[in-house]
């Protein structure tokens, strides 16, 4: 058997994708869309202060295209909260216009296929900020699922470690180029979603993100080793920009 990669966790995720009721949202009458928006900015203000104190970090994104209008992408300590967030979001007025059409359940998760030996990661204040993250208000989200390939002689699954390594070695340096324009969190989903990771991509300009995900493709770990679902890619959300999305 190979040896299994030693993995840190951190913050739990969801993704929560939802689409709105339009012709419901058009026909309700002003009172009761003011007091949905109000719902929503009060839900925008808590999910910040939560950010703010450090317990958690949301991310809001419109979505461009059919599969969903906006999500809701939340980092917190426990599925618990996870699923009290979106119960009490269910419950609001606003919710009642919108429908869900995706989820993904996860964790933040890092490797130590890049790890010092002999250093406890633990005790390093970057690699606990990189699994509690403050989510990034860039301009663009971008987000998709993957495996790890289990197919005949393109199984990552029975690598050796070392050859392991080295393949995301070379992944991380291709990575390391978009410093400063793509930043991703990477979330484990074994046992908890339909894939073996949630990658979620932040970046001012969108076009980096095509860039990113094709130089990658020509690199062994995602050329022969990874599959991917659907893609997701949306602009920021903020209070003023939910209320114009809203306006009739
Ligand atoms: C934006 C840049 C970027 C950078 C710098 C980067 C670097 C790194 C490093 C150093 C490591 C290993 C240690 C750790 O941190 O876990 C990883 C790990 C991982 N990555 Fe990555 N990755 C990037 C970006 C990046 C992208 C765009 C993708 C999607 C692949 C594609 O083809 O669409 C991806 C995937 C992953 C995954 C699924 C893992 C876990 C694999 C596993 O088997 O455990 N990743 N990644």
């Amino acid at each position: 058997m190979s040896e299994a990669a030693q993995t840190l966790e951190g913050w739990y995720a969801l993704h929560d994708f939802r689409s709105i009721d339009w012709t419901a949202w058009r026909l309700a009458d002003e009172s009761e869309r003011s007091r949905a928006l109000d719902e929503l900015q009060s839900f925008l203000q808590q999910w910040t202060k939560t950010e703010e104190n450090k317990q958690g970090s949301t991310a809001v994104y419109s979505i461009v295209g059919q599969k969903a209008d906006f999500v809701f992408m939340h980092l917190r300590e426990s599925l618990e909260e996870l699923s009290a967030i979106e119960t009490a979001f269910n419950k609001t007025t606003f919710a009642s216009f919108t429908y869900p059409v995706h989820s993904y359940v996860s964790i933040v998760e890092l490797s130590n296929y890049m790890a010092q030996p002999g250093s406890d990661p633990l005790q390093n204040p970057d690699i606990i900020a990189r699994l509690k993250p403050t989510l990034p208000k860039a301009g663009h989200i971008c987000f998709y699922p993957m495996n790890k390939r289990r197919d005949g002689n393109d199984n990552w699954y029975m690598l050796a470690m070392d050859e392991r390594k080295s393949l995301m070695r070379s992944h991380g340096m291709i990575g390391r180029q978009y410093a400063g324009k793509v930043k991703q969190i990477i979330t484990g989903s074994v046992g908890f979603d339909n894939w073996e990771w949630g990658v979620t991509l932040f970046a001012d300009d969108a076009l980096q993100f095509k860039k990113l995900i094709y130089e990658m493709r020509f690199d062994e770990v995602s050329a022969r080793y990874a599959d991917f679902g659907d893609f997701y890619v949306g602009n920021l959300l903020n209070e003023e920009k939910f209320a114009a999305m809203l306006q009739i």
